[in-house]
């Protein structure tokens, strides 16, 4: 049974859905992340299980409860904000034992908790701290483990690592994915960066104006985006009208093979870069100039320019980068390439 389901929950501020209608159901055990642009409702559908926002209608479930009548302290959820929200004027202990001293835990139980917690997210023995003299690191540390002190059934995070810079970032996102593997925590989290999404997720769901776009495992949703938004939101520019029949895409970009079974008729489609291969001038289809070459460590991106029709897109090995203006013909791999919705 899933831990948490919501069924057909839809949120409105004035005339606009914050949430449309949204199924969604999150495992025991599993860590979804729920990626989308600015304004998709990704805030909005947590806070709306954490209790802090109504919905118009549809219903939150947890374990099968509907959650409509429980106040936010009693639902079972825990929630970790971007800018942590810890409190200054306690030290790091002060601020872990929060929970557990609300749910009256004595002294010992307090302490014994808390170094237990403390040692969990890698800052054993940073009791008597000052949240002042935390990097960003190590309050994002904190954040979480008060979090987890009163062990609540549901982790909810929103953008958990949201303001520390990149490095540390995929650092911490693989240390996360490995921590609540180990405890067995139930993650429901929300992020607009892809990369910690896919690193961090059993499942990601990518919303759109307050509806699921599409949802799926990192590998199904990355090999094939549902629709163009899904592809260029996860940053897959090479996107053009086709007509398709007997397996074949005729496009600006010339023909391009699709993909055994794919469906015929008026699609877009998705070229990945990797699927690109630049072949010197006259080879079949249209001349392209090259119009860039970016390095990118194993690899150049080269965007190159059609006579027609949007950029298109290579990935090529480092021994193979065109020189820029070079005048060149490409070739398509068909299992690069995804026919869109
Ligand atoms: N309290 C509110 N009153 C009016 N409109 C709101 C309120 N909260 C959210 N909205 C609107 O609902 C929509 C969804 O907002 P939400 O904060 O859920 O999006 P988001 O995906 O979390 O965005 P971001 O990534 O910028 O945080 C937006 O259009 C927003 O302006």
């Amino acid at each position: 049974m899933a831990l948490l389901k919501l069924d057909g929950v839809t949120v409105r501020f004035g005339a606009r859905a914050a949430l449309d209608s949204v199924d969604l159901a999150v495992a025991e055990h599993e860590i979804v992340c729920v990626l989308g642009p600015s304004g998709s409702g990704k805030s909005t559908l947590l806070r709306v299980v954490a209790g802090l926002q109504p919905a118009d209608t549809g219903r939150v479930l947890l374990a099968g409860t509907d959650l409509s009548g429980t106040p936010v302290h009693r639902r079972g959820v825990g929630l970790m904000f971007q800018d942590h929200q810890l409190f200054p004027q306690r030290d790091v202990g002060g601020n872990v034992s929060f929970g557990p001293r609300m749910r009256g835990a004595d002294r010992a139980e307090q302490r014994r908790r808390v170094a237990e917690l403390l040692e969990l997210v890698g800052l054993p023995g940073a009791q008597g701290r000052a949240i002042a003299s935390l990097s960003g690191g190590e309050q994002q540390r904190v954040a979480l483990a008060r979090a987890l002190a009163p062990e609540p059934r549901l982790l909810m995070l929103d953008e958990p690592l949201g303001q520390l810079d990149r490095g540390l970032r995929e650092r911490l996102v693989i240390e996360l994915r490995e921590l609540f593997g180990r405890l067995g925590t139930t993650v429901l989290a929300v992020t607009h960066d892809q990369g910690e999404a896919f690193a961090l997720a059993d499942r990601v769901v990518v919303m759109r104006d307050g509806r699921i776009a599409q949802a799926g495992t990192p590998l199904e949703v990355w090999r094939r985006p549902a629709d163009e938004f899904v592809a260029r939101f996860l940053g897959f520019d090479n996107v053009v009208a086709a007509r398709i029949a007997d397996g074949v895409a005729d496009t600006v970009w010339g023909r391009i093979p699709v993909p055994a079974g794919s469906p015929e008729g008026a699609r877009d489609l998705l070229v990945r870069p990797a699927g690109v291969r630049i072949t010197a001038a006259g080879g079949d289809g249209p001349v392209y100039a090259v119009e860039s070459c970016t390095f990118r460590g194993n690899h150049v991106a080269v965007r190159l320019r059609p006579p027609g029709g949007p950029l298109l897109e290579a990935e090529v090995p480092l021994r193979d980068a065109p020189e820029a203006g070079a005048e060149v013909t490409v070739a398509f791999a068909a299992d690069e390439v995804v026919v869109l919705g």
